[in-house]
């Protein structure tokens, strides 16, 4: 099952415990923090109330000592019968000094009517216009006319009180219930707050206290006595604010956070009597929804004190200053958010801590889980191993007891050591284990490594495939067993080879059986040879070959002439041994790869597939011939066979098997009635040629002793001083009845016949008595290449007798060029090696004849001791025309120059050629364009005139 990714791991639950650690810090942190805050509040109301205490105290007190002073005042009138202004200035002087608050000290007087006029003339004896005035749109008119006016008499200070001055003030009705209250009553009496005329802008609230003063004498026993004993006041006018102010002005109590204060001069908090405030008049509490209100600091609640001035109830307010509830409860608000986050911390904790611990657990259960899978994996491959070990036991005991070779080679080149041989190899090779453990399969080829099977087996193993071969493969006694051996290659996991496996079978009996089969279904009984069956398969093999290769297939016909006269007089069995003996001396007639075979009883037919020209297999009919013609013994008697044969030819005379046979026996019928003891072609004219051959080749036997030959020589030109350098020595057959006989006519034919070697001896002392004798004419000293034929070439005596030659003509050996072809040389290239070292150990020059024509190999091209190279005629001959001859030529000359040889080039005819040739380095030239060859005389005669090539160097210089 895959496990969740990270990616896609579905997110887990928050643990319970780490759940119950945030709730209960968080319990602990709201509870720590309601019980502290329940302490700051107490310990700041407390706090607060004693602060309250303290300012009511202070308040009622100021109040009482400004009352005291309006008692004082009044006592001036209570004291003194009369009293002066200048006594009522003299005694407020003081008072108002010492009490700043008070705004003006007056004494109303009781006028009636009747004492209004004498109170204005008495009045104006001092103040002269004086008359009772009264308010009328706030300012002062004459008082019209009542019962009783209640007049401003004194007044002090009187500077910016003048307007009050003789003012009738029973227009007030408030003023006047309070003065009639003190009058009844006899106490000092308060009014409510007043808007004062004087003052500065911001102490303008006041208030009047008022203490009655009576008649002298008067009884004052009750309201109604004093009321009418009453005859004025004496009033004192305060400022609120300033008397306030006084009151709470020492020790700081107004100071900033100081608690707010408002103060009624009423019983309760009437705005419009308000008489001072600090701060902001007490709060309703916290606004907000219901966690923000909870959350607020704990408001201290207001206190309040009631007191009465001047028989005038007052009330005071106070509340704390809005910020010191807050900051006085800081430490609970900082319980409670660290509360909070040490619970989140906490919580959080809790929760790595679990979640580690489910982790660890997860991982304990993946371990648990992949180790029971472990587990059950081991289990299952102990078990799979035991199988295979079983498996193994017994492939290996079924191999071990398999009757058939089984060998196990290591797939390391180049030697693919054997590694396993089971118990049946052993027995089919004699080999013990240790013998051949670690060695090639090799050991078994023995010296036979040229089988067709080992090459299979090879290409098989390095190509790392299946490979099946029969081979012939050689026990450790030496003796042969065919081996019919299957290998195939052993792949590792990775599909790497690192093995092969061999099955071998020992199919010696059966071969034998099969070699027994086929000689019977192949062979003619009687002689061993090859019967018709096996005839027909071989010249239908070789016509294969032939058609592919494109070369010529020559089918013989051969009957033996009167064998039926001898098997009759001799009988059966000496016709046999005839047969016998007859069929051996064909064998050895021919090559290994020509085939000899028995068609009935005096029939024989050959087929010859490597003859590429009718002389050569003409040759070997000769040849046949002569062989079968020699005397047979049979029985202790002597006897003379001759044979009839007649030949056709793939593909002039037929182009299957049976029309070549067919045409060969034509042919041999023929040759019987032309007279037995002959030869005969299906082709007339091939007869023609074989008659012409027969009678050149007895005339050829003859021409050496006729001094019928004669060399020409052939110019060879240096190409860069355009003078003649040497000459090619070229044999002609001055033949009496056909004329001047071309070399490519006879010198096959000598060389058949071997009459070469004595031919070629001439040529070779000819040209060198020739070039002696020019340069002892004082012509140069010229070189003369000869043409050496193969069966010259591969004479023992061939060094020896070129030394004899040049020392008998005294011509220095480097005066001496023997031309060989390639195929001469890469016939047998080790033998050819030595003999052109010991050749060139003479000081005789080497030169390749036809070079190009032929499969020379560069490596052995090297390693030869030549000196010159001739590019044959037919690359020279299209030079101009054809790229690859062009390009062929080129090549040649560079190669040739690469290897530090000269080059020449025969067969030039024309002046493009010659251009091509000179600008490309080549080093000489010979052909017709120059000089064809010509008698000795003739070539003499072109020394003579110093003939030259035109456009040469020299001659351009
Ligand atoms: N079309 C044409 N042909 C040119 C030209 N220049 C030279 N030739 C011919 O090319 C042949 C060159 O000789 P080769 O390749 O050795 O070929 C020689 C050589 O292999 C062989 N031969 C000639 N003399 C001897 C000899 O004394 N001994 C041996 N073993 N072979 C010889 O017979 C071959 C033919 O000889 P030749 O008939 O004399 O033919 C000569 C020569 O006449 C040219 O410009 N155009």
């Amino acid at each position: 099952m895959a496990e969740p990714t990270i990616q896609n791991r579905p997110p887990r639950p928050v643990p319970l415990a780490a759940l119950l650690t945030l709730l209960l810090g968080l319990a602990v942190a709201i509870g720590l923090f309601l019980i502290l805050r329940d302490l700051e509040y107490k310990a700041q109301d407390t706090d607060f109330r004693q602060q309250a205490s303290i300012r009511a105290l202070r308040l009622e007190h100021g109040l009482a000592e400004a009352v005291n002073a309006v008692e004082i005042a009044n006592q001036l009138f209570v004291v003194n019968e009369t009293v002066s202004r200048e006594q009522f200035r003299l005694f407020t002087q003081p008072l108002l000094k010492n009490y700043p608050y008070i705004q003006a000290f007056n004494f109303h007087r009781i006028v009636t009517d009747s004492e209004r006029s004498a109170f204005e003339a008495e009045m104006r004896k001092q103040f002269a216009g004086f008359m009772l005035t009264e308010l009328a749109g706030g300012k002062p008119v004459p008082a019209r006319i009542k019962k009783r006016y209640i007049v401003v008499d004194f007044l002090e200070p009187m500077r910016g009180n003048e307007a009050a001055f003789g003012l009738d003030v029973s227009f007030h009705a408030h003023l006047v219930a309070t003065m009639q209250h003190a009058a009844e009553t006899g106490l000092p009496a308060a009014s409510d707050l007043l808007r004062l005329a004087q003052g500065e802008a911001d102490a303008r609230i006041g208030f009047q206290v008022v203490v009655p003063v009576y008649r002298k004498g008067a009884a004052l026993d009750d309201a109604g006595a004093r009321r009418a004993a009453w005859i004025g006041d004496t009033a004192v006018i305060f400022s609120a604010k300033k008397l306030i102010e006084k009151a709470f002005g020492s020790d700081g109590l107004l100071e900033e956070g100081s608690p707010d204060v408002s103060v009624y001069a009423a019983a309760a908090a009437v705005e419009s009597q308000l008489a001072f405030r600090k701060g902001l008049p007490p709060a309703s509490g916290p606004q907000g929804g219901a966690l923000l209100r909870w959350l607020s600091p704990r408001q201290i609640s207001p206190v309040t004190h009631d007191f009465l001035v001047a028989g005038k109830p007052w009330h005071m307010m106070l509340s704390p200053a809005a910020p010191t509830a807050i900051v006085g409860q800081y430490g609970s608000f900082y319980v409670l958010i660290g509360g909070v986050l040490f619970s989140f911390l906490a919580a959080a904790y809790i929760h790595a801590l679990v979640t580690r611990e489910q982790r660890v657990q997860r991982l304990v259960q993946e371990r648990t889980r992949e180790a029971h899978l472990a587990n059950r994996l081991l289990r299952e491959d102990i078990a799979a191993r035991e199988r295979l070990e079983k498996d193994l036991q017994l492939r290996k005991r079924a191999i071990e007891a398999s009757p058939n070779a089984i060998i196990i080679t290591s797939a390391e080149a180049p030697d693919y050591p054997i590694e396993y041989v089971n118990p049946a190899f052993l027995h089919m090779t004699g080999y013990t284990e240790m013998e051949i453990l670690g060695r090639s399969m090799r050991l078994l080829m023995g010296n036979d490594s040229k089988q067709p099977g080992i090459a299979e087996f090879k290409s098989a193993t390095i190509e790392q495939r299946l490979g099946h071969a029969v081979m012939r493969s050689y026990r450790k006694d030496g003796t042969m067993f065919w081996n019919d051996l299957y290998t195939s290659p052993v792949r590792d996991a990775d599909g790497r080879v690192t093995h092969f496996v061999a099955a071998q079978y020992d199919i010696t009996e059966m071969k034998r059986y099969e070699a027994e089969l086929e000689i019977r279904a192949n062979q003619d009984t009687v002689t061993g040879l090859a019967n018709r069956n096996l005839l027909r398969d071989r010249l239908s093999q070789a016509l294969a070959f032939a058609a592919r290769y494109m070369h010529p297939v020559w089918v013989v016909h051969l009957d033996l002439d009167r064998f039926k006269f001898i098997n009759d007089t001799l009988g059966l069995s000496a016709g046999d041994q005839l047969l016998k003996q007859v069929a051996e001396r064909l064998q050895a007639c021919v090559r290994a790869t020509d085939t000899v075979a028995r068609l009935a009883a005096d029939e024989f037919v050959l087929v010859l597939p490597e003859r590429s020209d009718e002389s050569s297999a003409i040759h070997t009919v000769q040849r046949i011939m002569d062989a079968a013609a020699k005397p047979y013994t049979i029985e202790g008697h002597e006897f003379f066979m001759t044979v009839s044969a007649g030949m056709a030819v793939y593909p002039t005379d037929g182009e299957d098997a049976e029309t070549l046979m067919k045409h060969a026996d034509v042919a041999m019928y023929r040759a019987k009635e032309t007279g037995r003891n002959n030869y005969q072609f299906y082709t007339p004219a091939m007869n023609e040629r074989a008659l012409e051959r027969l009678r050149l080749e007895g005339d050829l036997r003859l021409a050496l002793e006729h001094r019928q030959f004669e060399l020409h020589y052939q110019p060879q030109v240096d190409l860069c001083t355009g003078k003649i350098h040497g000459m090619e020595a070229l044999i002609r057959w001055q033949h009496p009845a056909y004329g001047m006989v071309a070399p490519a006519r006879f010198i096959g034919l000598a060389e058949e016949t071997g009459l070469i070697v004595p031919l070629g001896a001439w040529v070779v002392r000819t040209a060198c008595m020739q070039a002696k004798s020019w340069q002892d004419a004082g012509l140069g000293e010229l070189r003369v290449a000869v043409n050496l034929s193969a069966r010259q070439f591969t004479q023992k005596d061939l060094v020896k007798s070129i030394a004899n030659v040049l020392r008998e003509c005294g011509l220095a050996p480097h005066c001496l060029e023997l031309e060989l072809t390639e195929s001469m040389l890469m016939d047998d290239v080790e033998r050819a090696i030595g003999i052109l070292r010991d050749l060139a150990g003479l000081g005789v020059q080497i030169s390749v004849d036809d070079f190009g024509t032929g499969y020379s190999s560069l490596a052995y091209l090297k390693r030869l001791p030549i000196d010159v190279l001739k590019i044959d005629q037919s690359f020279v001959r299209d030079i101009s025309i054809d790229p690859d001859d062009a390009a062929i030529v080129a090549t040649i000359v560079s190669l040739a120059h690469s290897l530090r040889l000269q080059v020449i080039a025969e067969g030039v005819e024309t002046a493009e050629q010659l251009e091509f040739l000179r600008d490309h380095g080549c080093d000489a030239m010979q052909g017709y364009y120059f000089s064809k060859p010509v008698p000795a005389d003739q070539f003499e005669a072109m020394l003579r005139q110093g003939k030259c090539l035109a456009g040469s160097a020299n001659i351009a210089g």
